[in-house]
């Protein structure tokens, strides 16, 4: 087969259509070899058995660090995994996993709902306004609220991008992560050629990219730096920062500059796949054919959260209780994974499903595609149903241990985030439901944009109503 494999869909027609044991090969214009694994088993070998053997192709890997920086996503073997003999983490995935662990995610939750209600009066003021015709465009305020919430739980930080759309911090990310014909432009040439053309492009877009990863890294130089001050003030009080950036540096020895890139990466990789998670929802919500969805959930969250007026804070109790809100953002993950490719790239010899895979092979894990199959999700596959997950994820796919469900990946590199986004998602879709009605004003026909991130583009518009307290 001959592509250029850069699409969701693409690779739904091919794996759909292309009979397989498992392992699939697809050559690029340049006649370079992809594998494209669809067997869970080969998933297994890939991203846990053999995970070490495949890493993030040089392309790849530099085009993620100008927006992500030198942070856990781009880091590769020992630097990713090792332990000091001390048995204190040398680096990155270890150091980091505390500030990511249910315990600590738990303690975030009556944030994540008081920023999704601040956000919710923020739209009602916007829908008083005189101009307002009544909607919104979500993947806007997805982003902006999705800023802010990582900065306060990585850093203690609200950027008021939810106030401020013009936040100095929200342009930059969205020159950089905005995705254009430009930028799609320079992901193939950096796939397909070099990515060394990404860094001196003189297309606006590669210039933008350039100094929007500048100022991001220095506005992070300058919270770090008023933060050791502020600590210097307060030492000996141990739970005066309990967001990551303070656990992290609690459970890792890191250099001031390698705090900069895993900054850089929770801010970069925390918030376009949030923001893209809930304007996906949305979408769904939306449309006619699922108001039966967007009213059983209403109804869930008002019987069962307290009202927003009320001030009563949230705990992850009372937000992980609801089975409905669960299956909802369970199944909008999956039909709309945020991250549709999951790509590899072979640096020793190894294998995937039996098959011997030579150094140098690029390889990709089709998670679009592979959430669309009938195979793995049965004759539904391709139907948003959010009750395929009330009876529990094994009902749901035949209990694959997480091999069918791969929107936060699998194994060795799994998403770190996964608990964070989860009630992060839940929070804010709980708050959005639960206040207004929401209507479809765009075609149902959108187009995807195919980046890191699928996101719809130009964004989507809704018209809401807003619904009394309850
Ligand atoms: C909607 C939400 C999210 C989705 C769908 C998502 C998806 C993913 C996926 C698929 C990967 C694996 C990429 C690969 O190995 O090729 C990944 C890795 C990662 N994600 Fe997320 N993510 C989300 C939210 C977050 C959040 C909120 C954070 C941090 C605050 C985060 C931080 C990371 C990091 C650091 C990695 C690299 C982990 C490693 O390689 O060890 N993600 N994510």
């Amino acid at each position: 087969m001959f592509t250029t494999i850069q699409n969701g869909s693409m690779m739904l027609n091919i794996v759909e259509n292309t009979p397989n044991k498992g392992i699939l090969r697809a050559l690029d214009l340049f006649n370079r070899e992809t594998l494209v694994v669809t067997s869970p088993k080969g998933i297994k070998d890939l991203l846990q058995n053999n995970a070490y053997d495949f890493e993030k192709s040089p392309f790849v890997k530099k085009l993620l660090k100008l927006v992500l920086g030198d942070g856990l996503v781009v880091v590769e073997g020992a630097e990713h995994k090792e332990v000091l003999a001390d048995g204190k983490p040398k680096m990155q995935r270890k150091a980091l996993l505390p500030a990511f662990s249910f315990r600590h995610v738990k303690e975030l939750y009556p944030l994540f709902w008081s920023k999704s209600n601040e956000m919710v009066d923020l739209i009602k003021q916007d829908l008083r306004q005189q101009t307002s015709d009544g909607t919104i465009e979500i993947s806007d305020w997805a982003t902006r609220v999705a800023l802010d919430l990582i900065g306060i739980a990585g850093f203690g930080v609200d950027f008021r991008s939810l106030t401020n759309p013009e936040t100095p911090l929200n342009v930059a990310y969205k020159n950089a992560l905005q995705p254009g014909k430009s930028s799609r432009f320079i992901l193939v040439l950096a796939l397909l050629i070099s990515s060394k053309l990404v860094r001196v492009l003189p297309t606006k877009k590669g210039k933008e990219l350039r100094e929007g990863s500048v100022f991001i890294r220095k506005y992070i130089r300058g919270m770090l730096d008023a933060r050791s001050s502020e600590k210097a003030d307060v030492d000996g009080d141990e739970d005066h920062h309990k967001d990551i950036i303070s656990v992290a540096t609690k459970y890792g020895n890191f250099t001031t500059e390698s705090l900069i890139d895993q900054a850089q990466t929770f801010l970069g990789a925390g918030h376009d796949t949030s923001s893209a998670n809930l304007t996906w929802a949305i979408y769904v919500c939306s449309q006619p054919e699922y108001k039966h969805v967007q009213d059983r959930l209403r109804s869930e969250i008002r019987s069962q959260l307290p009202s927003p007026a009320s001030g009563t804070e949230i705990t992850a109790e009372m937000l992980d209780k609801l089975p409905y809100l669960e299956a909802v953002c369970k199944e909008v993950t999956r039909l709309y994974p945020a991250v549709p490719l999951i790509r590899r790239y072979c640096v020793r010899d190894s294998f995937v499903d039996g098959v011997a895979v030579r150094k140098g092979t690029s390889l990709m894990v089709p998670t679009w595609a592979l959430h669309r199959s009938k195979e793995l999700w049965g004759e539904t596959a391709k139907d948003f149903n959010p009750e395929r997950w009330l009876e529990g994820e094994k009902a749901a796919n035949g209990g694959m241990e997480g091999l069918a469900y791969l929107t936060f990946a699998y194994g060795a590199r799994q998403c770190i985030g996964k608990s964070f986004a989860t009630a992060e998602f839940k929070a804010l879709l709980a708050a959005l439901v639960g206040s207004f009605e929401i209507e479809a004003v765009d075609d149902p026909k959108i187009k995807i944009e195919w980046g890191v991130v699928a996101k719809i583009r130009g964004g989507y518009r809704v018209r809401l109503k807003t619904l009394d307290a309850w």
